[in-house]
């Protein structure tokens, strides 16, 4: 090769250990990512880029390794004000007595668009670079995230009952067809329809949400199977499971991502595998509310593609996704009796390739290859407790904390800078948190 060959780019990061997820299991030395815009251009050897890239500039990482940027698949992002708020309570208490009644006194634009500029601080410090929400005032998520530069996935609510962003279903129906044509071109939002629960939406407007969705392209996200509860009292007064209700309106279908899954026989394994729909799983919120357990492993034998995400901070109560996969890992591994269940390396696809299926974005999204976005982390293992280093992937989920993580980019632009933000004024946020939860404290004295 000549010197007449040497592309011009825009950065290079030379890593010292590259885990690209594609191909599966691959973990690469001494390599370096050359992104161009907003896209990686190649991923190569530095002695190669050396011969064929002239960047404007170079980001060493000698100590790191260089990753994807993970995918949180399920939250509500403006819930992390209200973390610490309700501990050590099941799921229906805690929403019936507790997040409901709070829900009701404290929405408003503000509450979502501070506790979601919240969520953002603590998912990009931990190495998220897109998340999804399902939230009140999806409107105001969205212009948050887009103006942060985070890549998310949005879903606006549908329940049956009136809350502070509509009056009905036909009301979060029609906001909800205005909010995916506004979002849907957009480089970094994904609209999306979030249906509560089974339990919280009745037929019509369940199969109004997939008529919806096969009009637009928008996912469907739905809580599902996360309490016994829910599928006895379904069974009791259906006489069907919340899957088989759901696959008989047409709701289980690829473009659908049914989140907790506990709760699950060999028949919701079925109709999950023939109609493709996705798993998002949520360990620490499912040990925390006492919900139960997903068979994970069992679900990855079946075919099914299962994503990862931390639920909400008032039910986790964090958004290190990092300490998820850890939790998911040693879970796994006991509920299928097997310590070879959910490796690490099947533990990091979770958080990365698989979420990125289910968003319908693993052509863009989820590994480190060239022509897909520049989204990638790095996390830092010169630390004492990340060491010595054998493997890297193992580091990355049986003992690293999101703490670590150094460096991020999300379509090529620097978000995380040696561990500190570059686009969210920390110190701002601080302010209007405290003044939150100044008032949330008032309440319940
Ligand atoms: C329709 S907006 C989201 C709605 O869901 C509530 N919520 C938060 N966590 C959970 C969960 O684990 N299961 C069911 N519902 C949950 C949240 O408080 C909002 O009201
Ligand atoms: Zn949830």
């Amino acid at each position: 090769m000549t010197a007449d060959t040497i592309t011009a780019a825009d950065i290079r990061i030379n890593a010292r250990w590259l885990i690209p997820i594609e191909p599966a299991g691959a973990v690469l030395k001494n390599q370096a990512v050359i992104i161009q815009g907003t896209r990686i251009v190649a991923v190569t050897p530095q002695e190669q880029a050396d011969r064929e890239f002239r960047t404007r500039e170079t980001v060493d990482l000698p100590y790191h390794v260089v990753m994807p940027g993970l995918i949180n698949m399920h939250g509500h992002a403006a819930m992390t004000l209200f973390r610490g708020m309700a501990d050590d309570l099941p799921l229906m208490t805690w929403l019936n007595d507790h997040i409901w009644p709070a829900e009701g006194r404290f929405i408003s634009k503000q509450f979502v668009a501070d506790g979601t500029q919240l969520a953002m601080a603590e998912m990009l410090r931990t190495g998220t670079t897109t998340f999804s929400d399902m939230y009140f005032f999806p409107e105001i998520a969205a212009q948050v995230a887009h103006d942060a530069g985070i890549r998310a996935q949005i879903c606006f609510p549908l329940l049956d009952f009136p809350t502070s962003w509509g009056s009905g279903p036909e009301e979060y129906l029609s906001k909800g067809r205005a909010f995916i044509d506004t979002w849907k071109a957009d480089d970094y939002i994904m609209p999306a329809i979030g249906p509560h629960a089974p339990y919280t939406v009745s037929d019509g407007p369940m199969a109004e949400a997939v008529r919806l969705s096969e009009d637009t392209g928008a996912r469907i996200q739905i809580h599902l199977h996360e309490t016994a509860f829910e599928v006895t009292e379904a069974s009791e007064k259906l006489g069907k499971r919340p899957t088989a209700r759901l696959a008989e309106l047409g709701v289980l279908r690829p473009e659908t991502q049914c989140v907790h899954m506990t709760q699950i026989d060999d028949s919701d394994i079925s109709l999950l595998q023939q109609s493709g729909a996705q798993v998002i799983h949520c360990p620490e919120s499912n040990l925390k509310l006492a919900s139960g357990l997903c068979p994970v492993q069992k679900l990855i034998d079946s075919g099914v593609n299962v994503a990862i995400g931390t639920d909400g901070a008032a039910s986790n109560n964090d958004l290190d996704l990092f300490g998820e996969l850890r939790t998911a890992a040693m879970v796994a591994k006991v509920v299928a009796g097997d310590a070879a269940a959910l490796s690490a390396h099947k533990a990091l696809e979770m958080a990365t390739i698989n979420g990125a299926r289910a968003l319908g974005r693993d052509h863009e999204l989820g590994s480190l290859i060239s022509g897909k976005l520049a989204d990638i982390i790095a996390i830092d293992l010169s630390d004492p407790f990340l060491q010595p280093v054998y493997d890297p992937a193992s580091h990355l989920v049986y003992s690293n904390h999101g703490r670590s993580v150094s460096h991020s980019w999300i379509n090529g632009v620097p978000q995380v800078q040696d561990g500190r933000l570059t686009r969210i004024d920390v110190a701002d946020l601080m302010l209007r948190v405290d003044d939150w939860a100044g008032r949330i404290r008032e309440q319940a004295d």
